[in-house]
């Protein structure tokens, strides 16, 4: 049996804004390794706020998360910034590239940020993460220089160069068209087939949803149905 890379396990969260706003209600489930999982569900069910606790980014709530069966409970911010480096992989909407770096460079940042490996290493972790999404021909070119299907292409290598347990990624389809959310697609399902890459994508786009192994449908802040 696939091993769960992470697993939320009662999470509730609560702002309070000036009253008390309930917005995330006892949330558990397990994602295995090599599993794609989308969470779907109406604006404001909680999509982007569960995304950002389960990022380890926000520790300020009820119940337990685990990655790669270790508690997130209880951390410091340095051994929660080494988690956030060397485990999971961010893809965003936005790229979020440095435009002023070549492409390449972009790649190597969470590498390098990482200190586990030389430079020359990362260097060619990224030349190897470029060439299976096919894009190693634009490494030296300026990141402000290429298409934006391109850059979200560059985002998820450089989301893989620390080969993390699991890549997490907010609406990565959302500023795409068509043909360019297609080969996003078509990327993270190699990665889940092919590498065993474990993938939790929130997202609006109910195509891409239904596409994936399974999909986590919030509403109100409560898991409805999985
Ligand atoms: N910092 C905050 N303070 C108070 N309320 C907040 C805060 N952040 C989010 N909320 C509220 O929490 C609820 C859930 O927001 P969240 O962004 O998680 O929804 P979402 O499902 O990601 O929505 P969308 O699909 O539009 O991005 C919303 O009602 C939002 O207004």
């Amino acid at each position: 049996m696939n091993e769960v890379v992470l697993e939320a396990r009662h999470i509730s969260k609560s702002f309070h804004d000036p009253v008390t706003l309930p917005i995330l209600k006892d949330i558990s489930f397990t994602i295995k390794k090599g599993e794609f999982v989308s969470i779907t569900g109406k604006s404001g069910c909680g999509k982007s706020t569960l995304l950002y606790i389960l990022s380890t980014m926000d520790t300020d709530y009820d119940g337990e998360l685990f990655i790669e069966q270790e508690n997130m409970k209880g951390k410091t911010e340095n051994q929660l910034a080494y988690v956030r480096n060397a485990k999971i992989g961010f893809v965003f909407q936005f790229h979020y590239l440095i435009h002023e770096f070549t492409v390449i460079e972009n790649v190597m940042l969470p590498g390098l940020k990482l200190g586990a490996h030389s430079e020359e290493e990362v260097r060619q972790r990224a030349i190897d993460q470029l060439r299976a999404l096919d894009i190693h021909m634009l490494a030296n070119k300026k990141a402000n220089l290429i298409s934006g299907g391109e850059k979200q292409r560059v985002a998820i290598a450089r989301a893989l160069i620390n080969s993390p347990s699991i890549v997490l990624c907010d609406e990565p389809t959302g500023n795409l068209d068509k043909a360019n959310s297609e080969i996003v697609f078509k990327i993270f399902k190699h990665l889940t087939r092919e590498r065993q890459q474990t993938i939790l994508v929130v997202t609006h786009d109910q195509e891409f949803a239904a596409n994936t192994h399974r999909i986590i449908e919030m509403e109100d802040g409560k898991i409805v149905q999985k």
